[in-house]
């Protein structure tokens, strides 16, 4: 095992020649590589990766809002509501690496811890709240694992996300699995319809923005393109996002994205992002999600 640590990112290798590659910009994985040398997630080659905007691609952590901040007409969202950017501070807030952390040499697995505390959670909210974040890598699998802390005496409401972006050859040929006929949804696509999922796996094949949301326990999920599969377990998160702006990459909307990108990747996105998550004072959630390549 081996650990590079410089002021901008943190890079694992795993003694089975397995790697992950983290910003401390968004505590944001940019590469995860598995022991076959095979890279599993995309990353935009327009990315902005000085800190300037959130990272196009990766593993994007959203938190504590999920797409446009709201209204502040709620005065316990009022904190939310000044954030400027879509999907909270957490993607663009510089996080702490703690090299005692890091632990592997003996065993199967290479794990960092990140955290985002004190002054680094930006005003007006509270610093009492404060977010760790582990990194595990093995041979063939990546476990993200997002602990929110409120130590304040007042109840915190968030949502959370992993907005992961996976390689894939083709996203025409994507099928995402885990979604039981009678799931209900949100389309996107359809003005934020709510529909009724009819089974099967989910295509990408056009312009694609399902919600899956309150997915029974476990949410595991699953994504194959024919050439590679991945499947994915989570914990503490039952909503689950499946984006992909297909011809709409490289346009003025995802202007950080090349023409043709929408086929490159898939993003399936476990959250907790249906409603607010209240976390009352002194309380703590753990999201994971577990991320396992099977070829
Ligand atoms: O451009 P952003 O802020 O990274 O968001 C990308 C997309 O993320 C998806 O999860 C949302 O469903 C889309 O609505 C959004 O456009």
């Amino acid at each position: 095992m081996s650990v590079e640590v410089n002021d901008k990112t943190i890079k694992f290798v795993h003694r089975s020649g397995a790697a992950a590659k983290i910003y401390l910009y968004g505590a944001h994985v940019t590469s995860w590589k598995t022991s076959d040398g095979k890279e599993r997630l995309y990353m935009s080659r327009l990315a902005k990766l000085d800190g300037s905007e959130p990272i196009r691609g990766g593993i994007p952590i959203a938190f504590p809002n999920f797409g446009a901040s709201p209204s502040a007409e709620d005065p316990s969202l009022s904190a939310h509501s000044t954030v400027k950017t879509t999907h909270g501070f957490a993607r663009d807030a510089v996080w702490t690496y703690d090299p005692s952390s890091t632990s592997g040499g003996g065993s199967d697995s290479v794990s960092a811890v990140f955290s985002l505390s004190g002054t680094a959670i930006p005003e007006p909210f509270p610093r009492t709240l404060s977010l760790q974040y582990r990194v595990n890598l093995t041979a063939d699998s990546l476990t993200t694992s997002l602990t929110i802390v409120n130590a304040g005496a007042e109840e915190f409401k968030f949502k959370a996300l992993y907005h992961n972006y996976f390689a894939v050859e083709d996203s025409q040929k994507v099928a995402v699995s885990g979604f039981a006929a009678g799931q209900g949804y949100v389309d996107n696509m359809k003005g934020g319809s709510k529909e009724v999922w009819e089974g099967g796996d989910v295509p990408m094949k056009v312009e694609t923005g399902k919600v899956f949301q309150d997915v029974p326990a476990p949410l595991q999920l699953g994504l194959d393109d024919g050439k590679s599969r991945l499947t994915i377990t989570c914990d503490g998160l039952s909503d689950c996002v499946v984006w992909n702006p297909q011809e709409k990459a490289g346009t003025s909307v995802w202007s950080d994205m090349e023409k043709g990108d929408g086929s490159r990747f898939a993003c399936i996105e476990p959250g907790y992002i249906r409603d607010w998550k209240v976390l009352p004072a002194g309380g703590q959630h753990t999201a994971t999600q577990h991320l396992v390549a099977e070829r």
